[in-house]
């Protein structure tokens, strides 16, 4: 078993050995298909989360991080590998695990004719330690919204809420899958501050976003999913190296045989770049920007290169099997 020993408050494994919240290793999950075959949304992926650290699992529509996430808090069970959640095993995990953690879906459930305040006020019965409900109401924007029918909220609102019954029992472990979609701007900065004072109190969070920006702002590192493989990990400012965080020069070239061409270079030294294509500054080049890749560019760029790898690996397996 892989064990770290973290600063921040670590949990305690069936050894009594301090692990990680969160260690999956060499997970798999198959799905069967119609034409009775099996669809691999989880391969062979291993990671792990620290104790008080927020984690963004990123990637691409289908790419299987709802059924990663929905592995970790016991909703389904893995085909293959080990995942080890609070130190037990999530599917088969006692009903006291669930008091431990906080989920808000991708998707709501229904919530019939219910209250707002009165639907968190039944929740927060099934929790040893749940929070104030008035507080939380306040926390997550709905302030005056307490006695209004779910039924009856805005999208957003009901997000929101959604927000609000994960957080309701004080989870040690929260799994927030795209929380903020369905936010407008400002609820999302609201949002994140919510998030930035959970993570103050310890409270180790696992986040899936199609928003690379609140990846940036909450994640002390990211994970990259596609067809169900980790295929980068890192802070959200070492994530790709520094290959790909290198700046790039932009302009309109004027001066060759064809004038109006769109020029890029990637340079470490912008500034010389600069100075060399402005003469020392004495002439203003069309469109000049100097831009440093966004952790979207950076992003972007990996699910590219993975692909053309992923490409390359199979016509190399074909041309190997056509010949052997
Ligand atoms: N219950 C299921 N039965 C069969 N296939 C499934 C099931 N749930 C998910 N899949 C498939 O598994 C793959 C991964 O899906 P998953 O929902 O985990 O992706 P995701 O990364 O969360 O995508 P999104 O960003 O769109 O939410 C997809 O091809 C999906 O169609």
């Amino acid at each position: 078993m892989r064990t770290t020993a973290f600063n921040a408050s670590p949990h305690t494994g069936e050894a009594g050995i301090p692990v990680s919240p969160i260690e999956v290793d060499s997970l798999t999950k198959e799905y069967p298909t119609t034409k009775s075959g099996v669809l691999r949304a989880v391969n062979n992926l291993s990671f792990s989360v620290r104790a008080g650290e927020t984690y963004a699992l990123l990637g691409p529509n289908g790419a299987g991080k709802s059924t990663t996430i929905e592995i970790l808090e016991g909703h389904r069970k893995p085909t293959s590998g080990r995942v080890s959640v609070l130190g037990t095993t999530p599917y088969k995990a006692a009903p006291s695990f669930r008091a431990r953690i906080g989920i808000v879906l991708q998707e709501a459930t229904d919530a019939g004719e219910l209250r707002v305040a009165e639907s968190l006020q039944a929740l927060a019965a099934y929790y040893p330690r749940p929070r104030a409900v008035d507080e939380l109401i306040t926390a997550v924007g709905l302030d005056g919204k307490d006695s209004q029918r779910i039924s009856t909220l805005s999208g957003g609102q009901r997000r929101r809420l959604d927000v609000a019954m994960g957080l309701i029992g004080n989870p040690e472990l929260l799994f927030l899958d795209e929380p903020t979609t369905g936010f407008d701007p400002d609820a999302r900065r609201a949002f994140w501050e919510l998030i930035r004072g959970l993570r103050a109190e310890g409270t180790t969070i696992v986040l899936t976003t199609h928003y690379l920006d609140e990846a940036e702002q909450l994640a002390d590192r990211l994970g990259i999913i596609t067809d169900g493989r980790l295929i980068a990990e890192g802070t959200p400012d070492s994530l790709g190296g520094p290959e790909l965080r290198r700046p790039r020069v932009t302009w309109i070239d004027d001066d060759g045989a064809h004038p109006g061409i769109a020029r890029e270079e990637v340079t470490e030294r912008p500034a010389e770049v600069v100075h060399r294509l402005s003469d020392g500054g004495s002439r203003e080049p069309r469109n000049l920007q100097v831009r440093v890749p966004t952790l979207e560019d950076i992003y972007l760029e990996l699910l590219k290169q993975h692909k053309e790898t992923s490409a390359g690996q199979r016509s190399h397996d074909h041309t190997a099997g056509a010949t052997s």
